[in-house]
């Protein structure tokens, strides 16, 4: 069996060489010809999966997309050729809610002022959205929430509509997937009208979809002199970006709010498993014995943390701060994608273990850490 494999998918040797020859290819330029032989297809976000790809792939019987978005997949197309498919819901939701939690506390900083008491707006109360309310429940942040499907199926008491929210919220964060059309359409769902009623001095964190955002209605609005403070991991058009927007930004990245070690990996094993499963063997394979040991693992906590010590604790695991460096000295000489296929290892916050934390013990545990007390020990 032959699998074509995305060359920036982890972990794929490791899980897959039992059930066939892996192959890897380039994401943005994999052509038809390629899949000529191929019986297994393991993409990344930046690979569009539609009938051109796919019009010599006579011997493909499952498509992989490592990843939570499927917006690059024609799924109707691959039900009517009967060819298997399988996502990765949920693989990196936690790394993307720790990506926003980090922006919080580096915003927090940047202004010099107490997030506790803010109002958070999250827009999409899925996977990650949900994520994001659990471990910030504890915060003292008040969190406003807008999911209008979730509200109509029952499953969301607390929902907000987007312009209510928008008018009340003091931060908003997006988390929808990309819909181009109908009654939930979410491309440009922040648009020209929305942008010009924001609050001033809104912090808006993008790490969705690039299109959720109208980008060139926002430059406008920032040239005009609008003042937002603006935390962006997607951008529309990736890789050949707004670049004048990047001046704007408070932090900005290359769509890798969701590239921990751990996400990228878990969204590997369950492509993995969808496959076992459509092939009807034993799934023996589990990333916990691929996944390097952190290089930081515990830490002390002398007395209850400030929330300005607990940003430190966050940025201890994972500096937004770092990723945006890494954007704004390179992208000109690199690229977007050369600096996504290089991006250095960013590990979750249960990787750290924090000891006698008694009182914020916790605030600690639901924002994602370990906590022991000594005496547990
Ligand atoms: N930046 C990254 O690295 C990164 C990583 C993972 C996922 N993503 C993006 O984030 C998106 C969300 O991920 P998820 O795992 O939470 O997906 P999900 O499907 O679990 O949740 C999305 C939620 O958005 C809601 N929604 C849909 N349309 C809406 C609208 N118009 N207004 C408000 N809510 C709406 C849905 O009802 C759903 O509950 C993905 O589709 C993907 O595009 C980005
Ligand atoms: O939808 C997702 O899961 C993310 O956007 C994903 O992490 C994108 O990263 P890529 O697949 O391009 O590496």
């Amino acid at each position: 069996m032959k699998i074509l494999a995305d060359q920036n998918m982890p972990l794929v040797e490791e899980f897959f060489s039992d059930l066939g020859v892996v192959q890897r290819f380039d994401g943005r330029s994999l052509s038809p010809q390629q899949l000529i032989d191929a019986d297994v297809l393991l993409t990344r976000s930046v690979t569009q999966v539609d009938s051109t790809l796919l019009a010599e792939a006579s011997q493909l019987k499952f498509v992989g997309t490592a990843t939570i978005g499927v917006d690059h997949i024609d799924r109707p197309l691959l039900a009517q050729r009967g060819i298997g498919f399988a996502s990765a819901p949920g693989c990196n939701a936690i790394a993307v809610a720790e990506y926003v939690i980090s922006a919080l506390y580096a915003y927090a900083q940047h202004r010099a002022i107490n997030l506790q008491g803010k109002k958070l707006g999250i827009v999409g109360v899925g996977n990650i959205g949900q994520c994001l309310h659990d471990k910030l429940a504890a915060s003292g942040i008040e969190l406003l929430l807008c999911d209008p499907l979730r509200h109509e199926a029952g499953t969301l008491d607390q929902h907000m509509p987007l312009d209510e929210l928008l008018a009340q919220a003091d931060i908003v964060t997006f988390h929808v997937p990309l819909v181009r059309t109908g009654t939930h359409q979410t491309r440009h769902l922040l648009n020209a009208q929305r942008i010009s009623a924001l609050k001033p001095d809104m912090l808006v964190i993008n790490a969705s979809r690039g299109d959720v955002i109208d980008n060139q209605a926002l430059l406008n609005a920032l040239e005009g002199g609008q003042s937002i403070d603006l935390v962006l991991d997607v951008w529309e058009n990736e890789p050949d970006i707004l670049m004048p927007l990047l001046a704007y930004t408070l932090f900005a990245s290359v769509h890798i709010a969701g590239h921990t070690l751990e996400g990228k990996a878990r969204g590997t094993q369950m492509l993995y498993q969808a496959l076992c499963n459509q092939l009807g063997v034993e799934a023996s394979k589990s990333l916990e014995s691929f996944l390097p040991i952190p290089a930081l693992t515990s830490c002390y906590a002398e007395h209850t943390l400030s929330e300005q010590e607990l940003g430190r604790l966050v940025h201890l695991v994972y500096d937004i701060r770092r990723d945006d460096g890494l954007m704004r000295s390179n992208i000109a000489s690199q690229g977007f994608d050369m600096l996504r296929k290089n991006y250095p290892p960013r590990r979750e916050f249960n990787t750290l273990t924090v000891q006698n934390a008694p009182q914020c013990g916790q605030q600690l545990q639901q924002l994602g850490f370990k906590v022991v007390n000594s005496n547990e020990e």
